[in-house]
């Protein structure tokens, strides 16, 4: 973001920009209190934030009834995801507590502080495909962002129907995937076509997942394939739009037919690719922590400096080459400010 100074116009929009959100909050609060006041509320429940409209949420008490709510003033921004406890009430229900969060998934805002964006994620899908083709280094970087977040990564190669008949390709795909079972991340073989999703099934059931990767790999396509109603989906979130004046591009919450929860949202989608510290990197790569702060320089780099622990480990056999090099190129591109 651009520092110079800003004009009066652009200070005046800013300003103008702030006390509206102020008065929205303040509004926000008045119409919570005056619901909670009103005496005209249901009994404190359990419910799950499925999605984020502006100021509201849309609480679900049960699968398939939702109820949208404004938020008891002391409350911190919620997220899709959270648990919370809440009063129903007319027009709209009220939240007035929220549960502590398993996990987060956060993001930087464009002040670059990191925002929670989702919560009680506990499976991130990796989904790699043979086309376009999957880089180690991207795929490591994939899983050094669920690793800092805590939240368990699954390897998802999708397309697997290219791979019929292609000997080489599968070869290639396989060498390149080798490492993972070693290292302890779970690989499953899809295909969002040829209807090969059992694997995937049995693995989102029972948890809160996300998928993420690289554009093309076929997110969207086992989305669809696995939400039957995505027609009904889209037509689902029109409809919540049009009824409030909010649209959204933040992240909802989907019950799988077949057991399980999905998040998704455009920017849960670029998880991975954010900005992530060199200690973040280095920790993320699971297999290298043991040897952390044993190299002779403090500040050790694992490039060729003497006595590093991790070049030393590489050299054993115990890091491989492909992540050694992974982990080069993503501390590289950090270092080149991309
Ligand atoms: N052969 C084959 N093609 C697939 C499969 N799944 C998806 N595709 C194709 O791959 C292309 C990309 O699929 P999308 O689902 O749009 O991929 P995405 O990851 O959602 O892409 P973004 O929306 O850009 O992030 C489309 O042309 C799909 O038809 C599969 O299992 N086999
Ligand atoms: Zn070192």
């Amino acid at each position: 973001m651009s520092k110079r100074k800003l004009s009066r116009q652009q200070a005046w929009r800013v300003e103008k920009i702030h006390k509206e959100r102020a008065e929205r909050a303040r509004r926000r609060d008045v119409a919570a209190e005056q619901a909670l006041e009103g005496g005209a509320l249901g009994p404190e429940r359990e419910g799950l934030v499925v999605a984020h409209f502006g100021t509201q949420v849309e609480v679900e008490a049960a699968p398939g009834t939702r109820r949208r709510c404004h938020l008891r003033a002391n409350l911190e921004a919620l997220v899709t995801g959270d648990r919370v406890i809440w009063c129903d009430g007319d027009p709209t229900g009220v939240v007035v507590a929220q549960s502590p969060r398993d996990s987060q998934l956060c993001r930087p805002d464009p002040y670059g502080k990191l925002k929670p964006v989702a919560a009680n994620i506990d499976r991130i899908f990796v989904v790699i495909a043979p086309l376009p083709e999957p880089h180690a280094n991207l795929i490591d970087r994939y899983l050094v962002a669920a690793e800092v977040s805590g939240i368990e990564p699954v390897l998802v190669l999708n397309k697997t129907d290219l791979l019929a008949g292609d000997e080489a390709l599968r070869r290639d795909i396989g060498a390149l995937l080798a490492i993972y079972p070693q290292l302890g991340y779970r690989v499953l073989e899809v295909s969002s076509r040829e209807g090969g999703l059992a694997p995937l099934l049995a693995a989102l059931r029972e948890h809160t997942s996300v998928f993420v990767g690289q554009s093309g790999v076929g997110k969207s396509s086992l989305v669809n394939a696995l939400l039957p109603g995505a027609d009904l989906r889209v037509g689902a979130l029109s409809e919540l739009t049009a009824k409030g004046t909010h649209t959204t591009t933040t992240a909802q919450l989907f019950h799988l037919p077949s057991g399980g929860s999905l998040i998704d949202s455009p920017g849960i989608r670029e998880f991975g690719l954010w900005h992530m510290d060199r200690d973040q990197v280095e920790w993320g790569f699971r297999e290298f922590r043991q040897h952390l702060g044993q190299c002779r320089f403090r500040d050790c780099r694992h490039q060729r400096e003497p006595g590093c622990a991790i070049l030393a480990a590489a050299e054993r056999g115990d890091i491989s080459d492909q992540r050694l090099d992974s982990y080069r190129r993503i501390v590289g591109s950090l270092e080149d400010g991309r």
